[in-house]
This record gives structure tokens, C-alpha cells and sequence, in this order.
């Protein structure tokens, strides 16, 4: 099958009544416009064989992983999914792949009704990296440089599963299978929690996603805002899978696992219902974790408000 054939047949869909780009897939350049009064979101994230995910893995959750943590980078900022491209790198056309990897890749996209409307094609290394369009109203989007001194400090959902699943993969330890196909799920399959990032608009003065860890990815803001942070570790809410094993692992996972895909946000004291209400109106539970404050640094204490000593150190590709 040659490049176009592939191109055509795999990632080319009839068009549809909800499609925003005014060109698509065929030419130079898609074509978009920009709607009145919002602005244009844009963020990358690749996915890169061995380091991302395993040779081998399911070609139709990768196309939905590969689309998911470009929709968190979104929903992070609080902006509504429009499109996106994808560059593919690929050792060879296996059709059975390709099929369901754009199968994994347009449910998710279908849900968030975000159109693919362009990318590059290559021979090479098993390699995906998508470019996301959203957008948000202008000076509404959700940065990490805004949370402010007495503000909470929420995280979403569950964290720590990915890593728990990911360490068992690696046979760090063994886990029942129960409690691994649990955890993988969280892996393979992460649900970006866009619904929750629009409803967050207006009430959150800062927010990220987690990719690498609680601690780390909650750094981003602190150094970007200028402050500092305290957080309760025994508030972490754990995945269930996670519910079982020893603290030490548990909190590890919960503040530094990596591939969690939550959303963890800021918020002035005044906007605990407001939160509350978002997260119930996004169908996503919301924890408080702790509080911004002015010293530089985290400060990780229990439920006593003893410090907690635990060396923790979040995903870096080149550590
Ligand atoms: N090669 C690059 N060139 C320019 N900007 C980059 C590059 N790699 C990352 N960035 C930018 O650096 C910032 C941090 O990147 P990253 O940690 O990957 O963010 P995220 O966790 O949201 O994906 C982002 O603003 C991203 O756009
Ligand atoms: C095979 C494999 N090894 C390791 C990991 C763990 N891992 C790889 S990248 C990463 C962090 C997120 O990726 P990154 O490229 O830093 O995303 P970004 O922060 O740019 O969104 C994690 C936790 C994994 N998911 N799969
Ligand atoms: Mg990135």
C-alpha cells in the first residue's frame, strides 16, 4: 500500500456536519478559522516506542492514549477540543495495526468532537506525535503562572494506578491480575478530563495536568506563580487498586507515579462549592490536597501535620 493509499484509507473520514476545519486533510495546510472573542490553545505530546509504551502494545488503546494526553494538555488550560494533526513514524504498513489504531484514535477524538485535520507520514521507528487545537474565550484559560498565596490546592480523580500497573509490567513486583488489569486500565486507557477543565473556568486560578508526577507537575506552578506549596499526603486520593498495598508505595505512586492524566488545580477558599458544583456537573470527584503558601518548595505533611520524609522524584527523560 503506498503512503497516500494508507493516508486515504486509514486516517481520511467522509465529512461530517460538526467538522470546523474549513479545509482539511489533502492540501499544504488545513485551513481553520478563528471564531470571534477566543482564543487558539495548541500543545504537542509524542508518544515514542519503549519510552511511552512497549513494542507490542495495543494498536487500538495507543491511538486512543496518543489522542488522550494531547486532550488533558486542553483540558488543563480549560479550553474546548477544535482539531488536531498527527505525525505518524512508521516501521512498516501493517494494515491490521493501522486499523485499529485509528479506530482507538477517532472514538476518543469523536467524543470530544475533534477532527483530525492533517499530519505527516513516515517511515521509521513506531513514533506518534499530535499537535491539538482548542479554544477558550479570551483571557479565560487556566495557567500555571496564576494561583495565588491561600488558594487550595484540588487534584482529580485517583492517582498513582498507571504507576502501579507500569511497575508490574516492569516485574518491580507482582501483582494479582485482578488488581493489574485494574491498574492498567489507568495505563492504557487515561480519560482526559475535559469536561472538568471547561467547568473550572472562571472558578480555578491555576491548573495543570499530571504526565509526570503530582509533586513535579505541581512544581510547575509553584515556581511559574512564585510561591510555595503544603500538601497533605494522607488526602491523596490513591486509585483502589493502589488501596491495598503497602503506605510507602502508596504514597510514592500518588506523588510521583507518573501517567495519571488528573487535572491539579488552585482555587481561592471562597470557590469550594463552586469547585464542588463543576466537579459534580463534570460527573469527576475533586480531592483538596493542600494549600498554596508563600515559602518556595513543597512541604509534604500526614493528617497529624507531622513532615513526611520520603525521597520522591517525578518523570524526567533525561534524569
Ligand atoms: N522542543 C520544544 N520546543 C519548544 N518548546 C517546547 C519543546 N518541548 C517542550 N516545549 C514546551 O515546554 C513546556 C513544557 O513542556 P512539557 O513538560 O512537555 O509540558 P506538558 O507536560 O504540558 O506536555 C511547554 O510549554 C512546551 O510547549
Ligand atoms: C514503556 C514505558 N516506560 C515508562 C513509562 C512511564 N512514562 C513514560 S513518559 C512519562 C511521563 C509523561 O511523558 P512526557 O513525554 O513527559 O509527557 P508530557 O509531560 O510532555 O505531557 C511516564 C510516566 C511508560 N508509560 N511506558
Ligand atoms: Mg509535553
Amino acid at each position: 500500500m503506498s503512503e497516500f493509499d494508507l493516508i486515504a484509507h486509514y486516517f481520511v473520514r467522509p465529512a461530517h456536519p460538526k467538522n470546523r476545519a474549513t479545509l482539511g486533510i489533502g492540501d499544504d495546510c488545513a485551513l481553520l478559522l478563528q471564531q470571534d472573542g477566543m482564543q487558539t490553545a495548541i500543545s504537542s505530546d509524542m508518544l515514542v516506542e519503549d519510552r511511552h509504551f512497549f513494542a507490542g502494545a495495543d494498536a487500538y488503546k495507543l491511538g486512543h492514549k496518543s489522542l488522550a494526553v494531547n486532550l488533558s494538555d486542553l483540558a488543563a488550560m480549560g479550553a474546548e477540543p477544535v482539531a488536531f494533526t498527527l505525525a505518524l513514524s512508521l516501521p512498516s504498513a501493517d494494515e491490521p495495526w493501522l486499523a485499529n489504531f485509528s479506530a482507538g484514535l477517532f472514538a476518543l477524538a469523536d467524543q470530544h468532537n475533534c477532527e483530525l485535520i492533517g499530519g505527516d507520514t513516515t517511515k521509521g521507528p513506531l513514533n506518534i506525535c499530535i499537535t491539538i487545537f482548542g479554544q477558550a474565550p479570551i483571557g479565560t484559560a487556566l495557567r500555571r503562572d496564576t494561583a495565588q498565596i491561600g488558594d487550595d490546592i484540588w487534584v482529580s480523580g485517583t492517582l498513582g494506578e498507571a504507576r502501579l500497573a507500569l511497575g508490574a509490567m516492569r516485574k518491580e513486583y507482582e501483582l494479582d491480575i485482578a488488581t493489574l488489569s485494574a491498574a492498567a486500565v489507568r495505563l492504557y486507557t487515561p480519560q482526559p478530563r475535559v469536561t472538568l477543565g471547561l467547568a473550572l473556568r472562571g472558578i480555578a486560578h491555576s491548573a495543570l495536568d499530571i504526565s509526570d508526577g503530582l509533586v513535579g507537575d505541581l512544581g510547575h506552578i509553584l515556581k511559574k506563580s512564585g510561591v510555595g506549596a503544603t500538601l497533605n499526603v494522607d488526602a491523596l486520593p490513591a486509585g483502589a487498586a493502589l488501596q491495598n498495598q503497602p503506605k510507602e508505595l502508596r504514597r510514592r505512586f500518588t506523588l510521583a507515579g507518573g501517567d495519571d492524566y488528573e487535572l491539579c488545580f488552585t482555587a481561592p477558599v471562597s470557590k469550594r462549592e463552586a469547585v464542588l458544583g463543576a466537579a459534580l456537573a463534570a460527573d469527576t470527584n475533586v480531592t483538596r490536597i493542600g494549600v498554596i503558601d508563600e515559602a518556595p518548595g513543597t512541604r509534604l505533611l500526614d493528617r497529624d501535620g507531622q513532615p513526611v520524609d520520603l525521597k520522591i522524584a517525578s518523570f524526567d527523560h533525561f534524569a
